[in-house]
Formats: structure tokens, sequence, C-alpha cells
């Protein structure tokens, strides 16, 4: 059966969102380059858009880390499936995650991550759910803070259904 799906962000409003974004990176590493780590699966969407937008020399990485399964709610246990393939030292790192909710799998990532002697780490996503926060997380950029839903769209799932929506929606149950 088909899930309805109610429009939160629409594609304008993230299309938008993204290109302020990349710009502000752009200023704060001018004359640098930037590492970005793409969190798999749910950071791919807005990875791709965003390190197309960013105008100073960028390379790219790939993890991927699992805690929330087929349903809406976190086991609680951060697992990475798939490590980095470069290691970090002296680089400009920064994470890119499609949303923090609890804070659990970045919290995670980025003790295990600080240890591998970046220049700098900070911290990237496109979404932010404040309310729903367990472990505290420095967020760098934001693109919007959203209310207590379960979302999908833009790369994040439901039970690995729509991540390839342009937008992002709300599953009405
Ligand atoms: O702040 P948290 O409560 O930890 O939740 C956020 C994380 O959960 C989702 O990933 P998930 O573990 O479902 O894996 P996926 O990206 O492969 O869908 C999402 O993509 C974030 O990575
Ligand atoms: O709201 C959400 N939607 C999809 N995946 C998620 N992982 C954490 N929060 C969410
Ligand atoms: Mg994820």
């Amino acid at each position: 059966m088909e899930d309805k799906i109610r429009v939160l962000l629409s594609e304008e409003e993230v299309d938008k969102k993204i290109e302020e974004i990349g710009k502000q990176i752009s200023r704060d590493y001018e004359g640098r380059s930037v590492h970005l780590i793409c969190v798999l699966k749910g950071g791919i969407f807005f990875t791709c858009e965003l390190a197309k937008r960013i105008t100073v020399p960028v390379t790219l990485d790939f993890m991927s880390v699992s805690s929330y399964g087929a349903g809406t709610k976190s086991s609680g246990v951060v697992k990475i499936v798939k490590d980095l393939d470069e290691p970090l030292e002296g680089k400009d790192v920064l994470i890119v995650e499609d949303i923090i909710d609890s804070g659990r799998t970045l919290a995670y990532l980025i003790e295990i991550l600080k240890k591998r002697g970046p220049k700098s780490l900070s911290l990237c996503t496109l979404l932010d759910k404040p309310e729903r926060r367990v472990t505290d997380v420095k967020v760098d950029y934001a693109g919007f803070n959203i209310p207590d839903e379960f979302v999908v769209g833009y790369g994040l799932d439901y039970a690995q259904k729509y991540r390839n929506l342009p937008y992002i929606g709300v599953v009405e149950v």
C-alpha cells in the first residue's frame, strides 16, 4: 500500500537553503580545501547537492553508520557499516548529515573521528530536531530546525523507502 506523504519542506525551499549553506561554507573555507565526509546512506543526496555549490576545492569520503534499522526509533546502538577510505590527518573535515535527531550518531562519529587527527572537524546537517536531543552535539551549519515528526525524502527513509523524494515530507499514519 502507498503511504500518504505531506510536504514539510518543498524542493524549492530545500534547494534555496543548500545554496545558502554552500555559499557560507565557501566563504568560511576560503583559501583552504574542505574534506567532506558523507554519512551514508541518509547523507548522500544532501552531500551531492551541497558539494556542487561549494567553490573551494572539495574532496569526498564516505562512511556508513546505522542505528535506526527498519523502524522509526533509534536502537541507541550506532554501528559502523563502512569506514572511511582515507586518513583524516591534517585535513579540514566537514561531516555532512541529513538529520540530527537524538544526536547519538553524530556524538559517536565525532568521538571516533576526532582521534584521527584532522586539522579541524565541523558538522553540517540539512535538518535538525533539537527537541529530540539526548546527547549534546555542536552543529556548525544547519539547514532547517524541524518539529518532532518522522520525516522522509532527500536521503531520509522510512524502512528504506522514500530516500529519493526531492522534498522533505512526513509519512501520515
Ligand atoms: O541523531 P540520531 O538519532 O542518531 O539520528 C540521525 C541518524 O539516523 C539516520 O540514519 P540511520 O541510522 O537510519 O541510517 P541511514 O542513514 O543509512 O538511513 C540519519 O540518516 C542520521 O544519520
Ligand atoms: O525523522 C527521521 N526520518 C528518517 N530517518 C531518521 N533518522 C533519525 N530521524 C529520522
Ligand atoms: Mg544516516
